[in-house]
């Protein structure tokens, strides 16, 4: 069972493109639910009024631009603010050349994403990918903001065209819940206040929708798994002697006392005979035992017999084992500036395991003026793509449609650490573009 903060949690993650408004729409949302504080808005009402300007709402987004002027690198930083009814984490991707980069680590665990787009110049080719990477990754709600409405003349006309292309590109790409709202993040209209200048639009807000939009399926409920991260066996002559313990997080599902569990990849049988969790009090550090625990939890996984377990072993439901698999089908999101080619020797991150990959062949890649596979030898920067690829140890893997933790990896240049991709595994059949 979640708890009642779990379940008012809502991740969110912002796409557009350079200029569309995004900083503007989060400064508003925040001003406007009061999420930001007093002393920030005072200095935002100086600077903007000693550059001779209106209240310049980017500038309440706009931190992260100047830690970025000063070199230090961020990709997506995350905010949290409240509401009365709701929590929210804001995935803010800034304004960036690699915009993939930034959608996908944003939108990988958002619940919704906000695409947005100016009203003047419709549907873009980033709004293809943005969409494109919001129905790969699954997220669950796609709110489309059509931002600066109030340069077009509030015409209903405007918006009704950019939502029907929208949703369809949504139907091609299997996206189900598209949310389409006309707003001014300048204005205000539609952010948190419903706006008199649209009265033809009778939906919600974006705040409206926001604090009613449901999370992702609640990961408890699906069958374990426990990569382990760590093998506790401290071996010291006290009480403890003989500890051996397993600690890591669950990835998905429940675990508790007695289970039947399988550990990957070895394939051995055995049962859960203890979950520990590090208490820290105000008189020090203490091991308590738990019952049983759910998915998003960092505990110590104790098993009845003496088994083979390193970090990059998994612990899964014994009546849903994925198996392992040294060879994968997967949909990539290339990310670098070094094109992919067949052939390439990489290391692969999947969950607690790192591992030498190959790739074997190029399936394909994404066409976004048509949304098709089209043939491909390689992948450039931003592409998404269908490869193969062979493993050099087996990995206890879920197809991401049923798991989007096991079922998702990184790939990594060898020789500088460099993310390269990020990777999503294809159903049996291979669907996922
Ligand atoms: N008229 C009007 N102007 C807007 C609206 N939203 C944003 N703007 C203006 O558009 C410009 C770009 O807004 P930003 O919020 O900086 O855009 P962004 O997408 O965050 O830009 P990057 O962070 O550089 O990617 C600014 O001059 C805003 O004042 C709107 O709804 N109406």
């Amino acid at each position: 069972m979640s708890t009642p903060f779990q379940r008012q949690l809502l991740r969110l993650a912002t796409a557009g493109s350079v200029d569309d408004g995004k900083s503007t729409l989060v400064g508003r949302l925040l001003h406007d639910c009061k999420a930001i504080l007093a002393d920030q808005i005072a200095h935002v009402q100086t600077v903007s009024e000693a550059r001779g300007g209106d209240f310049d709402f980017a500038l309440l987004t706009d931190g992260l631009r100047a830690e970025r002027e000063q070199g230090i690198t961020i990709d997506v930083a995350y905010r949290y603010f409240a509401t009365d009814k709701r929590s929210f984490i804001l995935a803010d991707c800034p304004g960036h050349v690699q915009y993939t980069r930034n959608t996908v680590t944003g939108a990988s665990t958002a619940d919704v994403v906000i695409i947005l787009v100016d009203a003047r110049h419709g549907v873009l080719e980033q709004t293809r990918r943005h969409l494109a990477v919001a129905g790969l990754l699954r997220v669950p709600h796609v709110v489309l903001a059509v931002n600066k409405i109030d340069l077009v003349g509030y015409d209903e006309a405007v918006f009704k065209g950019i939502a029907k292309d929208v949703s369809q590109l949504a139907d091609q790409l299997d996206i189900s819940d598209v949310q389409a709202i006309p707003v001014s993040a300048l204005v205000g209209d539609n952010v948190v206040e419903q706006s008199a200048s649209t009265t033809w639009y009778d939906g919600p807000t974006l705040l409206e929708y926001l604090e009613s939009a449901t999370g992702r399926d609640d990961i408890s409920a699906r069958p374990l798994r426990f990569p382990v991260q760590y093998v506790i066996r401290p071996q010291t002559d006290d009480e403890y002697r003989d500890y051996r313990g397993y600690t890591g997080t669950v990835a998905s599902g429940t675990v508790s006392v007695g289970d039947q569990v399988i550990v990957l990849p070895a394939g051995r049988r055995t049962s859960v005979s203890g979950i520990d969790r590090a208490v820290i009090s105000a008189t020090g550090t203490a091991v308590a035992e738990r019952p049983s625990a759910v998915a998003g939890e960092a505990v110590t996984v104790r098993l009845a017999d003496d088994l083979d377990v390193a970090r990059g072993s998994v612990i899964v439901a014994a009546d849903s084992s994925p198996g392992t698999r040294r060879e994968l089908s997967a949909t990539l999101c290339w990310l670098s500036e070094r094109p992919l080619t067949v052939g390439a020797r990489l290391l692969i991150k999947h969950t607690t395991t790192t591992a030498q990959a190959i790739v074997t062949k190029i399936n394909g890649a994404l066409d976004l003026d048509t949304l098709g596979v089209i043939d491909a030898t390689g992948l450039e920067l931003n592409d998404i793509g269908k490869v193969q690829l062979k493993i050099a140890a087996p990995l206890a893997a879920d197809p991401y449609s049923s798991n989007n933790i096991t079922g998702s990896f990184l790939l990594i240049d060898a020789h500088d650490g460099w993310t390269l991709a990020a990777g999503m595994i294809d159903d049996e059949e291979g669907e996922l573009l």
